[in-house]
């Protein structure tokens, strides 16, 4: 029996209330965190059984093959939620369907504390008309149940679906069970018997998470002078091209935001302040946009570290995300000190964000679900800004590229580390603690053990779109 704490996050609720898209938020948010979460779909395990395209009888209470097939699939799904904790020693699964009625939840709770496995209950009630009908459409545009079909027909069969689960469904007032329950998406929360700090920590985001769309703006500073030595570090004023990207900013971001009330955050580094001077909108410094702190390496050129700290050199290539500088820090430590600049992006809307390289490779990676190994490799060029875009099921990206040359800054992932070069030609890399950065370990908890709850004058605009959607596969039951 496994005495590591595992959770299991039982979604709740009618169709169309949004349950999927928290579950994936749920899980991006804790994977990014570097807590081993999955999500675990009953609609799946149900297409896998029965296949798509059922009709809405298929889900009427009084079906009795209906209902015994949609046990069979939650059954499969909770053995398939079962057997992942224990290979793969996660942490936070997510059982994600409907859940809604007593005997399926306490057949769940009973199935999970035997397992040794915490219940966190999640209920999503909405009563709000639009909103329903916004989830709606986003299910019949993206649910493998209604691909190929007639819209006007899959709304209607849709809808017979739902009114199928509204005759059984029970909202949760089982109060020996930890429970949240999120009403009209944030105007109403109710919390019960949150246990320790990691369900608090997943309650503290449900509550800072909005479900409806929005836009996110992110640039690097203009290029520094830092940039064009190829320096990294400091606190160096912009170079001329990076003076000229700050001119250009606000007539940029002024054709591509519109008159949305715009708020712009800056780390308290002069280059990003320098680059917000001429934005006319309100602004906020963040000192946790801060540039990764490159301790005693602050100031130097690649070059010069390769030369004066050749096994940090080398071992950072081998675990880029790991790797910590000497008196400074790893990837891993950013995206932790980034947490609450998560949580505010997650409540508002509207943000230009003007940071640095690693600080944003951060924040991007948790909207577009990069991960760990991936992140500190995603290109972030100078001179360019990058809107996302969130909805429930995707987050689109779009660059706007200003022509304004600058450095690129940008070092692609080695082929083969230098550090295995150096083993490989029978050099041992001597491990001298204290004289040398450290690679935390990889299965150190990220999160603190305290509580914490509740070139020419016209800018060029050059478009790319990517988007990076939520598993089709894993739309709620
Ligand atoms: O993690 P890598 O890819 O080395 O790059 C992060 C680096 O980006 C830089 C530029 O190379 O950011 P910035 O442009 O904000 O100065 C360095 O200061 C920083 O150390």
């Amino acid at each position: 029996m496994s005495t590591n704490l595992r959770i299991a996050c039982v979604m709740v609720g009618l169709p169309a209330r949004g349950k999927t898209y928290i579950a994936q938020k749920v899980c991006r948010y804790l994977t990014w965190l570097g807590i081993k979460t999955e999500s675990f779909s009953v609609a799946n395990y149900r297409r896998k059984l029965v296949g798509s395209g059922q009709p809405a009888s298929f889900f009427d209470i009084h079906n009795s093959t209906g209902l015994k097939q949609r046990r069979e699939a939650a059954t499969a799904a909770l053995e398939a939620m079962l057997s992942w904790f224990d290979r793969e020693k996660g942490t936070v699964a997510i059982f994600d369907a409907t859940n809604s009625t007593k005997e399926t939840r306490a057949w769940l709770n009973e199935q999970l504390t035997r397992n040794n496995i915490q219940p966190l209950f999640i209920e999503s009630i909405c009563e709000v008309e639009d909103m329903i009908g916004a989830n709606m459409l986003d299910v019949q545009t993206h649910s493998p149940d209604y691909k190929n079909m007639d819209p006007i027909k899959a709304s209607k069969d849709y809808e017979t679906r739902i009114k199928n689960y509204v005759g059984s469904y029970e909202t949760i007032t089982e109060d020996n069970y930890s429970y949240v329950k999120l009403v009209n998406s944030g105007s109403q929360y109710i919390i019960n018997l949150v246990q320790d700090y990691l369900e608090s920590r997943i309650v503290y985001y449900l509550i800072n998470l909005q479900t409806r769309p929005k836009r996110i703006w992110f640039s690097r500073h203009g290029e520094s002078q830092f940039n064009i030595q190829d320096r990294i570090g400091g606190d160096a004023e912009l170079s001329e091209r990076g003076r000229q990207y700050a001119k250009e900013l606000p007539d940029l971001v002024a054709r591509n935001i519109g008159d949305r009330p715009l708020v712009v955050w800056t780390s308290t580094l002069k280059r990003t302040i320098q680059t917000a001077a001429g934005l006319p909108y309100p602004k906020k410094q963040w000192k946790a946009l801060d540039e990764l702190d490159t301790g005693v390496c602050d100031g130097m050129t690649y070059d010069e570290i390769a030369e004066k700290y050749p096994e940090d050199y080398a071992r950072r290539d081998e675990d880029k995300f790991n790797y910590r500088y000497r008196g400074g820090e790893s990837y891993r430590d950013v995206v932790l000190r980034l947490e609450p600049v998560i949580m505010e992006l997650e409540q508002h809307e509207n943000i230009l964000i003007i940071a640095h390289q690693a600080t944003i490779r951060c924040m991007y990676a948790f909207f577009m679900n990069i991960s760990h190994e991936k992140l500190p490799y995603a290109r972030i060029p100078l001179h360019t800004i990058i809107e996302l875009k969130t909805n429930a099921y995707s987050c689109e990206e779009k660059q706007y590229k200003v022509g304004v040359e600058a450095v690129d800054t940008y070092r692609p992932k080695p082929s083969v580390p230098l550090i295995k070069k150096l083993k490989e030609q029978g050099e041992a890399v001597r491990r001298n603690e204290g004289a040398s950065g450290e690679i935390a370990d990889a299965s150190e908890p990220i999160l603190p053990l305290s509580p914490v709850l509740p070139a020419n004058k016209k800018p060029s605009v050059s478009r790319i779109q990517k988007s990076a959607p939520i598993k089709p596969d894993l739309m709620s039951a």
